[in-house]
């Protein structure tokens, strides 16, 4: 059984970057699925592009193995998978030349919703817009989608959105956080904003401190060259810890739209105070048995590039003053595992004898393995002997709850058809980048002028002591990773 789905509107998606890892991983088999729980009409069309002069049949090859690599067993069957095929083309087209473009243009039609997806190196994002508007290909209606990283400081976002301004209005574009499209991340609003529970206590009365983490088993992957100029702050803090941060701590917006929901997102960010040095913790993974250290895989045996971050954030406002939000993220961790947990503050009095200190609730909402939200609740241990106090879990996994036919979307294949629906409510302001900016610069530019090393962490661990300082210190902890 096929689970609930409104098909978009017929459309041309233009997917620049088509031959690349992206678009092969996640791009192109988020839009298989798509097509297999029936969201994309018949007369939906998909047209790659990239410089390699390769035939729309060679390309199609290519995308068949990807999407039999990625997306399990409804690949299997071969007329489905032949029928998605045959609505993708190719085109060769250079970004950087006249080369293709004429082509492209042939094969769009009119009255057709047009989406231009740019799986490219930031470096091509204003080229490519100015040769689609002052070739004619992009309409009012069109939309320009482009890839992180969003500039790797508050100058060149600053270029990057004049470069897409100038040929797009700021509702035609798309700027991909791929955080915003998962499944709990939007839960997350659902739970404080279509429940009358969590909203009354949602402010530092009530909870102590909030741990955003982003835990990854992985390192960087082949991606070498671009991490080791960004580091986990510019890759992984400045965008998708910041969005949940936001998320967790913005007001309710008046309306659930794209702009009501990115104002309050907007004031979260220029509500945060400037980082000290001596809230943050930097680290590097070392060697693991059998495996490189992060000096090794980048090559450069002085390189003081953090894999790992750890911080304490303040949110100056009203609702948020005295509880702080730590966030951690890191590379070769003990696990992968990526949660927001709200801490609530400790009971101030106990009626229960010979039980001690009663420790406070936590919700956690997990954005992966395992989709879900879990509230750390006391009870009476059950059964004979006096009461006994134990704390437990109620838990709701989205597995289980929704059943295998209603499993979370990936989140590339749900941003990309808010993109035909024209929904800009997961996907990043101009603006919105910008500020998180001008709150990560300072802090990255402090780094930059020091000469020391990030502190290493042994690779399967739950990063450097100095992180676990930053919680001891205030008399909390971080939960554990991989438990
Ligand atoms: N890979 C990932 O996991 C992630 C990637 N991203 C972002 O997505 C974007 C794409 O990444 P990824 O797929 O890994 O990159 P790849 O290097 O794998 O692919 C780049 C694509 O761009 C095409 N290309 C390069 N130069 C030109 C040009 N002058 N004109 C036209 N096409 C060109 C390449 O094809 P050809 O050489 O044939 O022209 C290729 O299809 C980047 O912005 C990246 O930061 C973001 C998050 C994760
Ligand atoms: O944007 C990025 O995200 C991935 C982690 O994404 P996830 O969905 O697997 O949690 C990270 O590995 C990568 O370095 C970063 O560029």
């Amino acid at each position: 059984m096929v689970s609930r789905v409104i098909p978009v509107d017929p459309f041309d998606l233009v997917l620049f970057g088509a031959t690349g890892d992206l678009a092969h991983r996640k791009i192109l088999p988020g839009l298989f699925h798509r097509f297999v729980v029936g969201q994309m009409p018949d007369t939906a069309r998909i047209i790659g592009t990239a410089r390699s002069a390769i035939s729309a049949d060679e390309f199609r090859a290519t995308v068949r193995t990807a999407i039999l690599e990625q997306a399990g067993e409804e690949a299997e069957q071969d007329d489905v998978l032949n029928t998605f095929l045959s609505r993708i083309d190719y085109v060769a087209v250079n970004a950087t030349g006249p080369e293709g473009w004429d082509d492209l243009a042939s094969r769009l039609r009119p009255e057709t919703v047009r989406a231009f997806y740019l799986s490219v190196a930031p470096s091509l994002f204003s080229e490519i817009a100015s040769r689609l508007h002052s070739g004619g290909l992009a309409t009012a209606d069109s939309r320009i989608v482009v890839e992180k990283p969003f500039g790797r400081d508050l100058q060149s976002a600053r270029e990057l959105n004049a470069g897409l301004r100038a040929c797009f209005d700021e509702h035609q574009i798309y700027r991909i956080d791929h955080y915003l499209g998962k499944e709990t991340v939007q839960n997350l609003m659902a739970l404080r904003f279509a429940n009358s529970l969590f909203e009354p206590l949602w402010n530092s009365t009530h909870i102590d401190h909030v741990q955003v983490t982003v835990s990854e088993s992985i390192g960087i992957e082949g991606r070498e060259a671009y991490y080791d100029k960004s580091g986990a702050m510019r890759d992984m803090v400045q965008n998708h810890l910041v969005q949940l941060l936001c998320l967790t701590a913005m007001e309710p917006p008046s309306k659930f739209t794209p702009n009501a929901v990115r104002d309050e997102k907007v004031k979260v960010i220029e509500a945060l105070d400037p980082v000290p040095d001596g809230d943050i913790a930097r680290g590097q993974y070392r060697a693991d048995t059998g495996d490189d250290s992060y000096l090794d895989h980048v090559g450069d045996p002085d390189s003081r590039t953090e894999s790992f971050v750890a911080m304490k954030v303040r949110v100056a406002n009203w609702r948020w003053s005295g509880t702080p939000f730590y966030l951690r993220t890191g590379k070769k961790l003990r696990a992968r595992e990526s949660e927001i947990a709200v801490v609530f503050r400790d009971p101030p009095h106990t009626i229960f004898p010979n039980v001690g200190h009663l420790r406070g609730n936590v919700l956690v909402i997990r954005l992966q393995p395992d989709e879900g939200i879990t509230l750390r609740t006391t009870i009476k241990d059950p059964g004979p002997g006096g009461l006994r106090l134990k704390e437990v879990s109620l838990d709701m996994s989205f597995a289980e709850a929704l059943g295998a036919d209603n499993r979370p979307q990936d989140a590339y294949e749900r941003l990309v058809m808010d993109v035909i629906r024209g929904d800009q409510t997961l996907f990043m302001r101009g603006d919105e980048v910008e500020a998180a900016w001008t709150w990560a610069d300072p802090i990255i530019s402090a780094w930059e002028e020091r000469t020391d090393r990030p502190a290493p962490y042994d690779a399967g661990s739950s990063g450097p002591e100095d992180a676990l300082m930053l919680m001891h210190r205030d008399g909390r902890r971080w939960r554990q990773i991989g438990e």
